[in-house]
């Protein structure tokens, strides 16, 4: 059995990862900590989990933290690179589902997170937890960067035409037009985040600049191999009134080569391996309801008026392959498990 320890277990992914693990057949939950509800029974804060566990939360003890085998970071920014040092020192595998170990350029991390980063030497080996590009490096990494939930949305609708032979599309042409639910701002209490600020409503936000723009310019930088082609990149979040989900719509230039290609063979090759991206028929309209609580991507791709424009559509629910599916994805190749154990939920429609 794993033995697993969860910092940060009152917030939506930390009670994510819960809902996931107690049916996983190989963990153990440990610890689940809170800061401000040690001693309280998990259920009795959410009342789904009742008759599937007696955990209770406690504080955060480093000594329990050090006897797991791996130790998921539920946290905001900046808890995790703290307590990476002892746990790695005591042979404890971390998961950051945070931004600690995302951004390998120290000073970029700081100039977004406001912070120095505290262990830049565990930075340097940390992985980028996004299995489909880093699997055979995840397997073997001591310290994952588990990537945030827009930036997977893109890295995985791109990764196709990064991979191909040719050129098909012009990549500084890039425009990304992402969408997400509520939950992706976590469980804190915040004016933006009441139902009468957030529901009826629908609204742009970062637009100046998202701190996930560096992330996502990081990886297809680190895919395509080349430096510049995404400088230019238009990347605008937006707030949708509903709990979960993620919709990204990314829009590119053909070339000449790409208006020859049969892209939709092309992604459904690159992906016809992998459990947890579906390249849908030519013609689907991905929507979100359709991988609600599941660690599912799907991706559809367009070319209006057979023009020059390809449209990419991107669904994911932000808290499954957008962050604590994912995390648990990096977990079973990091003990060797099978990628999917655990994991084979079928999504809540409608
Ligand atoms: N929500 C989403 O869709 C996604 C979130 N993420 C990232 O995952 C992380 C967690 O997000 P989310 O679950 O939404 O956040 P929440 O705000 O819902 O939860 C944060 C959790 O961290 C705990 N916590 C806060 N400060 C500290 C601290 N200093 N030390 C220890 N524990 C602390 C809180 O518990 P308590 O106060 O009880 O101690 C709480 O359980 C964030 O970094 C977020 O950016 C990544 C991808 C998607
Ligand atoms: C709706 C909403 O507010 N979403 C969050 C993104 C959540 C996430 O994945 O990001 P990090 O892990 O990088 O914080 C945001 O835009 O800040």
């Amino acid at each position: 059995m794993i033995s697993v320890g969860i910092v940060g277990g009152t917030g939506y992914t930390g009670v994510e990862l819960v809902r996931i693990l107690l049916r996983h057949p190989n963990v153990q939950i440990k610890a689940l900590t809170s800061r401000t509800e040690a001693g309280m029974r998990v259920d009795a804060m959410f009342p789904s989990l009742r008759g599937l566990t007696d955990l209770e939360f406690s504080n955060v003890d480093q000594d329990v933290l050090n006897q797991c085998d791996v130790v998921f970071f539920a946290t905001p920014h900046g808890v995790a690179m703290k307590q990476a040092r002892d746990l790695v020192d005591a042979g404890v595998k971390v998961i950051d589902l945070a931004a600690d170990f995302r951004l390998k350029n120290t000073t970029e991390f700081e100039k977004w997170y406001g912070m120095p980063h505290a262990c830049p030497d565990l930075l340097e080996e940390s992985v980028y937890g996004l299995p489909e590009i880093n699997r055979e490096a995840i397997k073997t990494a001591r310290i994952i960067g588990n990537p945030g939930c827009y930036p997977t949305t893109v890295q995985l609708g791109l990764l196709p035409l990064l991979k191909a032979q040719e050129q098909l599309v012009q990549f500084d042409t890039l425009i990304v037009d992402a969408k997400s639910g509520v939950s992706g701002a976590g469980r804190k209490a915040e004016t933006s985040l009441l139902f009468s600020e957030s529901s009826d409503n629908f609204k742009a936000y970062g637009v100046k600049g998202h701190r996930h723009h560096p992330e996502i310019v990081q990886g297809l930088d680190a895919i395509s191999q080349q430096k510049g082609w995404f400088d230019q990149m238009i990347f605008v979040p937006h707030l949708v009134p509903m709990i979960r989900g993620m919709f990204t719509t990314m829009y590119l230039k053909l070339t000449e080569q790409g208006k020859q290609a049969d892209l939709q063979a092309l992604f459904e090759s690159a992906y016809a391996t992998e459990s947890f991206v579906d390249v849908m028929p030519a013609g689907s309209l991905p929507e979100t309801r359709s991988v609600r609580g599941a660690n599912q991507l799907r991706i559809a791709l367009y070319r209006p008026n057979n023009g020059d424009t390809l449209v990419i559509l991107v669904v994911q629910d932000n808290l499954v392959k957008g962050a604590s599916g994912q995390a648990v994805q990096n977990m079973n190749l990091m003990f060797g498990l099978a990628e999917t154990t655990g994991l084979e939920v079928v999504p809540l429609l409608p």
